[in-house]
C-alpha cells in the first residue's frame, strides 16, 4: 500500500470577482503519494494552478480539507504555515523568483538558513546542490548573469535545500527552450528517481512523461487519470505516444 503524504477532501475553491462568485474547484477529492512523481494536466483555465495552491497552502480554499502527513494544514496560522512551507515543502515557478541582487549560491543560502539546518551544514549542502544541478561554476553568479536554464537548475537548488517531503512545481519548463527543458526535466527525473515526492502542474507532454501518474483536469474536477512506471529514457517515446493518446481520448 503506498503511503499517502497529501490529502484534498472535497476541496472547494471559489473567486469572487465583479460581485459575482466563480466556481474554480469543485468539491476535489486527490491523494497525492509518497514517492509519486505525481503530475496534474488539463485545459487551461481548468484549475490546475488554483489546486497545487490550495494544496500547498499558498492559496486559502473555500470548503473542504488538506491533510498533509494525515494532519490538516488549512486554516493555520500565518507563522504555521510559513514554518510548514519552509521545513516541508519546495517551489519551482514557471519564473524562478531568484532575489536579482544575491548569487545563486546566494539565493539558496537564504533559502536554507530558515531551515532546521546549522549555517555551516546549509553552506555545505547549497555549494553540493549546486553542483549536482550542474551550476556550481556559476554560482557566484547573479540570476541575469545565467540562462534561464542555469537560473532553473539553481532554483531547483533552493527548492531542495531543506530536504522537503515534496516538491510543488508549477509549469517548471514554461520558460525554458527545449534543452533548458530537457535539463530540468532530467534533473526533476532524477530527484525522483531518488525517492523525492514531485506534484508538478504542465502543458508539455514531454515533461508529463517523467510523472508516475497523471491526472487529468476539467471544470474544476479530476476527471481521469494515467499511472506510468517509473521513468526511463529509453522509453521516452513511447511514453509520450501513450500519453499523447490518453489525452486525445479525453478531448485535450
Ligand atoms: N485570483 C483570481 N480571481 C479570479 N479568478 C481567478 C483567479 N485566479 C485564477 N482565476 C480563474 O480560475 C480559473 C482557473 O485558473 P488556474 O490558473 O487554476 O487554471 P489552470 O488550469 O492552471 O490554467 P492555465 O493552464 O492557463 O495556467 C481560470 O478561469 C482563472 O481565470
Amino acid at each position: 500500500m503506498k503511503e499517502i503524504l497529501l490529502q484534498g477532501k472535497e476541496i472547494s475553491k471559489v473567486f469572487v470577482g465583479g460581485g459575482e462568485n466563480v466556481p474554480i474547484l469543485n468539491r476535489v477529492n486527490v491523494r497525492i503519494f509518497k514517492g509519486d512523481f505525481t503530475v496534474i494536466m488539463g485545459a487551461s483555465g481548468a484549475g490546475k494552478s488554483t489546486l497545487l495552491y490550495s494544496l500547498s497552502g499558498m492559496d486559502d480554499i473555500t470548503g473542504g480539507r488538506v491533510e498533509y502527513k494525515g494532519r490538516k494544514i488549512n486554516g493555520l496560522s500565518e507563522k504555521e504555515t510559513a514554518r510548514l512551507r519552509a521545513n516541508e515543502f519546495g517551489f519551482v515557478f514557471q519564473q524562478t523568483h531568484l532575489v536579482s541582487n544575491l548569487t545563486l549560491y546566494e539565493n539558496i543560502l537564504v533559502a536554507g538558513y530558515v531551515g532546521k539546518c546549522r549555517p555551516k551544514e546549509v553552506r555545505r549542502k547549497a555549494l553540493a546542490l549546486l553542483a549536482q544541478m550542474r551550476v556550481g561554476e556559476a554560482k557566484n553568479r547573479l540570476p541575469s548573469q545565467v540562462s534561464g536554464g542555469e537560473a532553473q537548475r539553481a532554483a531547483i537548488a533552493r527548492a531542495v535545500i531543506n530536504d522537503p517531503g515534496l516538491i510543488f512545481a508549477d509549469e517548471p519548463t514554461g520558460a525554458l527552450n527545449k534543452a533548458g527543458s530537457e535539463e530540468v526535466l532530467n534533473l526533476l527525473s532524477a530527484l525522483s528517481e531518488a525517492g523525492q515526492s514531485i506534484l508538478m502542474v504542465t502543458h508539455d507532454v514531454r515533461a508529463a512523461v517523467r510523472g508516475s501518474r497523471i491526472l487529468y483536469m476539467e471544470d474544476g474536477s479530476i476527471a481521469d487519470e494515467l499511472t506510468l512506471p517509473a521513468y526511463r529514457a529509453a522509453d521516452a517515446k513511447e511514453r509520450e505516444e501513450k500519453v499523447t493518446r490518453w489525452l486525445s481520448s479525453l478531448q485535450w
